[in-house]
């Protein structure tokens, strides 16, 4: 019954508790027995439950028998909290009626439980504002309450006090649910239409697309259209989520949350974000209001082993179904062969995508240092996209370089606000706003994103003890006094490891990077010198001295066993090494502007 769905996504601040919120409503709703269940159900990557982070929005259905006698059907739509995975977050939020923001009761309100309320907002979904870890030494929950309502505008009567991890209050959020998120709208007899919010892919039955049916119903036979791309299947098997595994059923009706099998086999034949109809009776419209991803940082990726040049693409093509937000083109580096551009959302994302590339696929990969994309003017007047460092063309044929800006806003405890502003201030920042919000204060800064792509997270937590946090939005490209960076490696210049710095930070850069890499890079039977260079000057040297004596010599006449152990260990270590000239380059070293800027 249409009237008995409530479509639903928990949403949060980093950490605040949503996956083990989320654990709990599912053991409450006996979807997974006391046996079965284990920490963060519905984290299935491998990954996500070992970082503890969620990564990729899961769906599930629920049945809850309500204290009105009733049983609802819950569909729990699980989003992501890190700001890199906004774009997962839009997209679960497009399929449901109303959200749990969840705020945790030692923390209080963060960047992220802003940002995201907003999104909700814009979504005009019911709010339920719940008071997470009640259970908490630290927890002042009717303080968070307050907060919520001075800070987000909910009335802090209607916050309901829950504790994830010991079950107290959970009761209280599913009748919250049942009374206050509205029941999907949408008639089971007009032309079907249905949104793409994810979708997987399975060798057997090729892409299978999750859906939420907005109008009409769905069931096998069915003849399918996706509708950007006019392309037709035969629906095999329709289906619900239930946890851990997909549940056919007979039809899937409006309002409802679930999955289509159609042997779409093409990468791209159904992309995120598109609406699904039927090809006799299509509906008029697509399903509006999706945000499309777009990549804001790139950075190469290259097999260590250029044989894996095509199994590396075909990775790449099997993740890209299953993150709608990864983009990749070929790529040619001098240093490293043949490889791909690849386009992230950010940092984390982008160490997320080459950790399961290669757990997943089992690659061996080199990735070089995130880039933001930068603007050129040239002196002709033309205008072009650098997408890599190494491709920004020489100043005298540059007549401006624009780089990307974002509005980055931070909410702090107030006697932060000192050391943040200063390190605001040394990533170039400029103040559009400061506003106390009872003890809390929030600064809007307008930043380069270069300049906050690295550290600038992790410095921020460390000067105020973890409790400021920040969200950003791109805000558009300004003109900056940038160069490019070379840097040279026994002479000759390696073009992946290339980078882009504000003119006046440039030396400083050039001189860490250098340092860096001459610790990284191991000793060779020669000596490495190793530059920086600004056009043909050089900024910076440091050498890699000649190795003295052989690994093995320290064994002589020492026990096998030993001698083994160092060997294995040397070849371990060759891992994750790429040949430059004659030169071995380990993985760390691509990666040496990232640690630059810390103090
Ligand atoms: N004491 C207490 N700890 C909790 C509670 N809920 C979650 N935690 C702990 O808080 C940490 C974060 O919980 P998660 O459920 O992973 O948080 P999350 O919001 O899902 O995190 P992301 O998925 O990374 O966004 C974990 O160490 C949990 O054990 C709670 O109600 N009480």
């Amino acid at each position: 019954m249409q009237e008995r769905i409530r479509n639903f996504s928990i949403i949060a601040h980093v950490d605040h508790g949503k996956s083990t919120l989320a654990d709990r409503i599912l053991q409450m709703t006996k979807a997974v027995s006391d046996r079965e269940m284990r920490e963060q159900f519905l984290d299935s990557l491998e990954l996500e439950r070992e970082r503890g982070i969620t990564i990729k929005a899961s769906a599930v259905r629920l049945f809850y028998q309500a204290k009105d006698g009733q049983t609802y059907t819950f569909n729990l739509i699980d989003t992501p909290g890190h700001v890199d995975f906004g774009y997962e977050v839009s997209r679960a939020l497009a399929a449901v009626e109303g959200v749990l923001l969840v705020v945790d009761a030692s923390q209080g309100v963060e960047a992220q439980t802003i940002a995201n309320f907003y999104l909700a907002q814009e979504h005009q979904h019911t709010i339920i504002p719940v008071i997470n870890k009640i259970d908490l030494p630290g927890a002042q929950p009717l303080e968070v309450a307050l907060e919520v309502e001075e800070v987000l505008g909910l009335p802090a009567d209607d916050c309901v006090f829950a504790s994830g991890k010991t079950g107290q209050g959970v009761e209280d959020i599913l009748e919250a649910i049942v009374a206050k998120i509205p029941a999907p709208a949408g008639q089971p007899h007009n032309p079907t239409q249905a949104l793409i919010f994810d979708s997987i892919f399975d060798a057997y039955q090729g892409v299978i697309p999750y859906v939420r049916m907005m109008e009409g119903s769905l069931k096998p036979g069915d003849r399918i259209r996706i509708w950007s791309t006019a392309k037709e299947f035969n629906v095999d098997r329709v289906g619900v989520f239930r946890p851990g595994q997909l549940e056919p059923t007979s039809s899937l009706g409006p309002g409802e949350v679930g999955w289509v099998t159609a042997r779409i086999n093409a990468i791209g034949d159904a992309q995120v974000g598109d609406t699904l109809t039927l090809a006799d009776n299509p509906c008029a419209e697509p399903y509006p209001g999706f945000k499309p991803a777009k990549p804001v940082v790139f950075a190469g990726i290259y097999p260590t082993d250029t044989q894996e040049y095509n199994r590396l693409r075909e990775a790449l093509e099997k993740l890209k179904l299953n993150d709608a937000a990864l983009s990749f083109e070929p790529e040619t580096s001098e240093a490293l062969g043949f490889g791909f551009r690849c386009g992230f959302l950010g940092l984390l994302h982008a160490e997320i995508v080459q950790e399961r590339l290669e757990r997943e696929f089992d690659l061996d990969l080199i990735a070089t240092a995130p880039s933001v994309i930068y603007r050129v003017t040239l002196t002709d007047g033309s205008q072009t996209e650098i997408h890599n460092p190494s491709e920004l063309p020489t100043s005298d044929r540059i007549q401006a370089v624009y780089e990307p800006y974002v509005k980055l806003t931070v909410y702090t405890p107030e006697e932060y606000v000192g050391p943040i502003m200063q390190l605001l201030q040394e990533k170039r920042g400029k103040m559009a706003n400061m506003e106390y919000i009872g003890k809390r204060v929030e600064l809007v800064y307008e930043v380069p994103f270069g300049e906050i792509l690295y550290d600038f997270h992790d410095r921020l937590k460390s000067i105020s003890r973890g409790y400021a946090s920040m969200d950003y939005e791109q805000i558009g490209y300004r003109e900056g006094e940038l160069v490019k960076v070379s840097i040279l490696v026994n002479e000759e210049p390696v073009d992946a490891l290339a980078f882009i710095a504000h003119k006046d930070k440039a030396y400083s850069v050039g001189r860490e990077i250098v340092d860096k890499l001459g610790e990284v890079i191991p000793r060779q039977q020669f000596a490495v010198p190793i530059q920086a260079a600004i056009g043909g000057k050089i900024i910076a040297r440091a050498t890699v001295k000649a190795l003295r004596k052989d690994v093995l010599a320290k064994c002589y006449g020492g026990d096998i066993s030993r001698k083994k152990k160092l060997l294995e260990k040397q070849k371990e270590g060759k891992k994750r090494m790429k040949s430059i000239g004659k030169v071995e380059v380990p993985q760390e070293a691509f990666l040496a502007v990232l640690s630059t800027g810390k103090e």
